[in-house]
Parts: structure tokens; sequence; C-alpha cells
């Protein structure tokens, strides 16, 4: 195990977010390896974490000024022992190998815990969506697609969104797509509902995540009534799921984005939830206006000096980090836990850094991580997929149960790895188990691939 994470490291030295993902995933599944020894003469580990492929190509778009601009594709076919690779595509200043490695690593678990046949994948583009004109967003998302086009179909890899990446940019990917390969097919999930979207896949991430947390807290008795909660984001994931906090009676106390976070003590009601939703997608302004519109609530900008995170230093019950990887630090997660914290549940991905997660485990919080708890978005994707296939749709209520069911599942399967291998109670030792064995398995009925 510790040679397969130093050659990992030795290889690819500045790939610091995948050796994270690995490592996490190597530590739960060291009891896996104990009791199933083919494993390592079928060398699992090292097939498990080298990518089936990746592709890395030159995106040339023009500005409204004329200007040509160069950025970086990126698409990590990571894994697809149980179905075509799945999984969305990033845009933004901080995409590199390294990140898009590891979100595809984390996809391959989450997919298998589905219950869905989707193998693992990830993309995205050093590309800034921030402050550019919609057509020089088109003519970014056409030309990353004029490359992509060749590698991707229903049947082989089917992106979806992530950061920077919502129903716009889709839209745009897909009429490339669709021009490039004069066919109109499900390639894509998250299209706009008039052509070929699901219903709740916007919501499907938000919401599962939320439906997760209930899934916990329902272990000790408990609901969200009356439950205070500190949100992270402002995106997409944060604002559905800030939605569903509120339908389950709790109360969302904070949002942030890259600028800063704002505290509102009477907590985000829908008026206020839907002022969020017209000020991120519609102005793509940024949280502070939250503050000047409604007075009661503070806004703290981010300060890069700080040790911490602010946001995490209130007293609540419940933590949702939605923005991105890595935005719980140690010194954050102690504050999360001495502030009487019960619950995190992860809508980003990889949010907390190794020390917070561990010090969650330790102190016993109903913690779930990533893979399992924000699910529900791949998940519905996979619905949309199947949707697609049939030229049906579903309607809202449908589509809502089966992925109350699938996160129900979820949480389940990791519930049950937990108690087969002696680690009650710990989702993130559950998820990855359940996730990796059921991988690994299909690779090995498969053969040496
Ligand atoms: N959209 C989806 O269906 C899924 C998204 N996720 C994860 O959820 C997280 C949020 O994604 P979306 O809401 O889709 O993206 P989005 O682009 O709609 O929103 C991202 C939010 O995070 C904030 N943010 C991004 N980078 C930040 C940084 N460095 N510091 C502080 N805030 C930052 C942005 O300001 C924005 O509020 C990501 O970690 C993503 O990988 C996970 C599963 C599915
Ligand atoms: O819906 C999808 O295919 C991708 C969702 C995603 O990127 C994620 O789960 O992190």
């Amino acid at each position: 195990m510790n040679d397969i994470i130093s050659l990992i490291k030795s290889k690819d030295p500045e790939q610091r977010e995948f050796h994270q993902a690995v490592e996490e995933v190597m530590a739960s599944v060291q009891p896996v390896l104990e009791r199933n020894p083919e494993y390592r003469q079928q060398a699992v580990l090292a097939r498990v974490t080298e990518p089936e492929r990746v592709i890395m190509f030159r995106v040339p778009w023009m500005d409204d000024d004329g200007q040509v601009h160069v950025n970086r594709g990126f698409r990590v076919e990571m894994n697809s022992a149980i179905g075509p690779y799945k999984g969305g595509l990033r845009f933004h200043p901080s995409v590199n190998i390294g990140i898009i490695k590891f979100l595809a690593f984390e996809q391959v678990f989450k997919n298998s815990l589905t219950t869905l046949a989707m193998g693992g994948g990830k993309g995205g583009s050093d590309f800034n969506p921030k402050g550019k004109s919609d057509a020089e967003v088109m003519r970014f998302c056409q030309a990353f697609m004029a490359e992509l086009f060749r590698h991707i179909g229903p049947n082989t890899d089917i992106p979806a969104g992530d950061i920077g990446v919502g129903a716009r940019e889709i839209g745009f990917l897909f009429g490339m797509y669709k021009k490039l390969r004069n066919e109109f097919t499900g390639v894509l999930t998250g299209k706009s509902l008039n052509w070929g979207g699901s219903l709740i896949r916007p919501e499907a991430t938000g919401y599962g995540t939320v439906y997760f947390a209930a899934e916990m807290l329902a272990t000790r008795g408990e609901t969200l009534e009356g439950k205070t909660c500190l949100v992270s984001g402002s995106g997409n994931v944060a604002q559905f799921l800030t939605e569903k906090v509120l339908d389950l009676g709790g109360k969302v106390l904070t949002l942030s984005d890259s600028s800063g976070y704002i505290y509102d003590e009477e907590g985000i009601d829908r008026e206020k939830l839907a002022f969020v939703q017209h000020l991120k997608n519609i102005r793509r302004g940024r949280i502070g206006e939250y503050a000047e519109t409604y007075r009661n609530a503070v806004y703290t900008p981010l300060d890069p000096l700080l040790d911490h995170n602010p946001l995490w230093n209130h007293t609540a019950d419940c933590a949702f980090p939605c923005a991105t990887q890595n935005e719980i630090n140690e010194v954050d997660g102690k504050n999360l836990v001495n502030n009487g914290v019960q619950l995190i549940s992860e809508g980003a991905n990889m949010p907390s850094v190794p020390a917070a997660a561990d010090l969650f485990v330790e102190h016993r919080l109903l913690y779930a991580p990533g893979k399992a708890a924000n699910a529900g978005g791949v998940a519905v994707s996979g619905l949309e997929m199947a949707q697609n296939s049939m030229r049906l749709s579903w309607p809202r209520g449908e589509v809502d149960d089966r992925l109350k069911q699938i996160m129900h599942s979820i949480h389940k399967t990791c519930v049950d790895a937990g108690e087969s291998y002696g680690v009650q109670g710990n989702y993130v030792a559950g998820a990855n188990i359940a996730g990796f064995v059921k991988v690994v398995n299909a690779m090995l009925d498969q053969g040496l691939v």
C-alpha cells in the first residue's frame, strides 16, 4: 500500500489533490486487501489508481475584441469497469491535471455507490468564465467541444456540469457536439428540460446531500426540523441544498463565494434564496450584495492572511460545505467540533482536509464524505441517461422519489460496509470500502484489460 502511494507521488509529484484522494481511499481499504489476498496478486491498487486514458488538449478561442486566447482542456477517463465514463466538467482558473485526476478518482467510487451502471471520469479547463460575455463563453465551449467530441459519446463517456459549468455551458457544448456528429443523442447530462434534460437534475446534488443528512440524523432519532445550518458556496449545489433544508424545517445561516461570506442570524428564507439565485445565476454578482439588500446580515470578506475561514466558526447544528476542495482546513475542523456541530454532509468534492476529516470521525460526528453525500447529482444524471435512451421524460415526483430511494440505498450501503469491517458509524470507510469492492470485482471479472 505504501509502495503504491510512494510510486504515485514519485511519478507525479505535483498532483497533491490526487495524492490526497488516493491516500484517503487506500487507508480505508487496507482491511479489504487483507481479506482478499488475490487483490494483491492482481495489482488492483496500481490498476485502480492509473487512469484508463488521459486526454489533454489546446483550446484556442477569440474574445469580443478579436483577441485570441489559449486554454488547456482535460478529460480523465478513469475507470469503465461498471459502465461508460461519467462525470462533470469544471471551468475554473485553478484547474490542472492533478485536480481533474482527483475528481475523476472520487467519481469512480461515487458512481459505484449510486447503484447505476456508470464508470468514472472528469474533465474541464483552466478557462475562467467569470466576467466573460455570453458570446465569449459560447465561443470557448464550441472550441472545447471541437476537440472533446471525438473522445465522448452516449455509450462511451457522458460529461455534465461542475464548478463554472451550468445549463448555459451545457447548451453551447451540446449544440457543437450535435453539429459535429450530426446526431441528437444523450451525450451530456444537465441539459435544459425542453431538449432532453431531466426534471430534478439541477436540484439533485443539493437535495441529495440533504436527504443523506436526514438519513444520518434518523439513525439518532432526529430530523432537520429546527436545526441551524452553515452552508458554504452559493452556486448550484448550495442553492438547492438551502431550498431542501428549508423544506425540511431547518435554518440556513450562511452562504459564500470566493470573495467572502454572509451570516444572516434570522435565516435565509425563500424570498432571500430567490434573491441569491437571481444574483448568482442571472446577474452573476458577488455574495456581498446580499448584505446590502438585507441589512441585518453581516458580510465578511475573505481574508487570505487568516489561518481559518470564519464561516466555520459559528455555533450551529449542521454544516454543509458546498464550494470547493479543501475549504475546511484543520483549524476550521477544530472550530466546527468546538462549536458543537453534530453533522457534516459534504455537497462539494473533498472539501475537508484529511486532518479535519479525521477529527470528525474521531469525535463521532455524523460525517458524510462527498462521494456518498453528493452522489445524488450524478445519480439523477444516470436517470437522465435512462430517460434519453427510452425517449421518455419522467414527472418531477417520480425522479425525486428515485433520488430519495438512491440516497437511502447509498446510506445503507455505507452503514453495512462499515459494520462488516468493524468500523461502525464511519461513513468515510463505509463509502470507500463499498465503492472500491464493487469496482475492483468488476475489473477482475473482465480480465487483464
Ligand atoms: N453540480 C453538481 O452536480 C455537483 C457538484 N459537486 C461539487 O459541488 C461543489 C460546488 O459545485 P457547483 O455548485 O456545481 O458549482 P457552481 O459553479 O455552481 O458554484 C461554485 C460555488 O463555489 C464557490 N467557489 C468556487 N471556488 C471557490 C473557492 N476557491 N473559494 C470559495 N468559494 C469558491 C463559487 O463562488 C460558487 O459559489 C464543487 O466542489 C463540485 O465539484 C459535486 C457533485 C455534483
Ligand atoms: O452529473 C454528472 O455526471 C457529474 C456530477 C459530478 O461531476 C460530480 O458528481 O462531482
